[in-house]
């Protein structure tokens, strides 16, 4: 248990599930959870006696009395439950009113609205989490694709936060002995060699240095990337969208601009999680709307981390290349679509020189789009078949291990001229950040950044 925190004895509530679907879960987390349950419902058996199973019954409205849904109701006993506190859950109808309805009714009877990660952070708090845990529920949640989901559910299952305790436990074994030989530096005790010692930092060090490797794969499952579809108008970049979606969302049709506006949607390529937009068709034009939107196409083009820029092969493709204002700070892959209508062209000069990589497609024929993928694993991750690891740190966690690796380096160069009291300092300086990573040694003000990105009813 955590005494540097402030915690509240106020039982919380909130509304568990998003909205609109055909049941609402209401969670009641704190002490009052039971008495609480009582006075807005009433079952055909009592929740007390029939601890974690289901009970059909009624929500009563406290003030007034009056039914409300037909609810179930689970009762669970702390410490044994997700916060480690008495918990009470009602499943109602997902109606937009009856979900809030039951949440009003635990609120009239005692329990306040509950903050954005509260349940996690009292998870946290009461040991039931350790923090690698707490952050990847939210990771769980907001996974974008398989493969994000699997690393976060690995996180939350401990596998990060084991071996970041691992570490700190043997580091503290050593730090304990350390402290011992300064007030024993007479005695020949029965010391670790020091070639133990290095063998013990060298694993640490070679852990975390191949845990800091999976930073930029946890950026990329956690973030997704930035996807811009851009090129001239009529070139199939709006087919494309679709079919990356696997639906009609963008309006396609054989008039050179028809997309207006850019439009951003999320889907995933080979597990990489997508932010993908369509724009509109870049030229010379008169329209003030389709001005408008050339404007947004290229603000959308400065932002991305990966370009696809469409062509159309039918067509002549130094007519089509970018704009020379046109910026290439991100990857670009050149697309020529329409290759079932084809002509045969050279690329372009300009092309050669941005060192774009190109790939022939036909959208329509379905044709080679295996290879655009291909490019566009390989844009991502810099390197072709690339293996995502099991286990894969947030940009917290990568600081704190750098931190945790240097002193690690500087406590080694300590070790053979036998300095305990530096050794114990870059020991000490190691602890630090690992502690921070698992929740040890923890300002609130971080957890309040962590657990304040949550939604609430997490
Ligand atoms: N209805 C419901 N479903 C849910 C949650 C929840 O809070 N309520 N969860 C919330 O995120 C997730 C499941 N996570 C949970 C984690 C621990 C415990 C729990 O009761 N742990 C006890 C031991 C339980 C047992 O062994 O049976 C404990 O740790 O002591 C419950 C849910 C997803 N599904
Ligand atoms: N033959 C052929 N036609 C295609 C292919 N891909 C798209 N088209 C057609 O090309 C036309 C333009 O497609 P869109 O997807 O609307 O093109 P766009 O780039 O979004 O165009 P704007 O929104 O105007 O910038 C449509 O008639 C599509 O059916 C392809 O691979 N082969
Ligand atoms: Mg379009």
């Amino acid at each position: 248990m955590l005494t540097l925190i402030n915690m509240d004895h106020d039982t919380i509530a909130a509304l568990a599930t998003a909205p609109g679907g055909s049941i609402a879960i209401i969670r009641v987390s704190g002490e009052d959870a039971l008495s609480i349950a009582g006075k807005v419902w009433r079952g055909q058996n009592v929740l007390e006696i029939n601890e974690r199973r289901l009970v059909l019954g009624q929500m009563f409205d406290p003030e007034t009395g009056e039914a409300g849904d037909q609810a179930m109701a689970v009762y669970m006993k702390g410490p044994h439950t997700y916060t480690g506190e008495d918990v009470v859950e009602f499943q109602c109808h997902g109606g937009n009113f009856t979900a809030k309805h039951t949440l009003m009714c635990a609120l009239k009877a005692g329990a306040r609205a509950a903050e954005a990660g509260e349940f996690t952070k009292r998870a946290f708090v009461n040991g039931k989490l350790d923090l690698t845990q707490a952050e990847a529920v939210m990771d769980v949640i907001s996974a974008g694709s398989e493969k994000a989901m699997q690393i976060a559910v690995n996180q939350l299952n401990g596998r990060f936060g084991n071996e970041i305790r691992g570490m700190y436990d043997q580091l503290s074994d050593l730090l304990a002995e350390c402290e011992v030989r300064m007030d024993f530096v007479e005695e020949d005790l029965n010391w670790t060699p020091s070639e133990m010692m290095n063998k013990t930092l060298n694993h640490s060090s070679t852990l975390m240095k191949r845990l800091l490797e999976g930073r930029k794969d946890g950026e990329v499952l956690r973030d997704g990337v930035k996807v811009i579809i851009g090129g001239p108008p009529n070139a199939g970049k709006s087919s494309l969208m679709n079919h990356v979606l696997g639906r009609d969302r963008a309006i396609v049709t054989d008039i050179a601009g028809t997309t207006r506006d850019t439009l951003e949607e999320h889907t995933r390529i080979r597990g990489i999680p997508l932010k993908i937009t369509d724009t509109a068709g870049i030229r010379e034009a008169d329209d003030i709307v389709e001005k408008t939107g050339i404007e947004r196409s290229k603000q959308a083009l400065g932002e991305a981390q990966l370009i696809l820029w469409l062509m159309d092969l039918s067509k002549p493709l130094n007519e089509q290349l970018p704009p020379n204002d046109f910026k290439l700070d991100a990857p670009l892959i050149i697309i020529l679509n329409k290759s079932d209508i084809a002509i045969d062209q050279e690329l372009p000069s300009f092309f050669e020189e941005a060192k774009a990589s190109s790939v022939r497609i036909s959208i329509k024929s379905e044709d080679n789009l295996d290879r655009l993928y291909d490019l566009i694993e390989e844009a991502v991750w810099q390197e072709d078949h690339h293996h995502i690891p099991d286990v894969a740190v947030n940009a917290r966690h990568s600081v704190l291990l750098e931190q945790a690796v240097e002193q690690i380096g500087d406590c080694q160069a300590c070790i053979d001229s036998e300095a305990w009291e530096l050794v114990s300092v870059h020991l000490r300086g190691a602890l630090d950040p690992l502690g921070e990573i698992l929740g040890l040694t923890l300002m609130p003000d971080i957890l309040h950044t962590i657990f304040g990105r949550y939604c609430i009813g997490k």
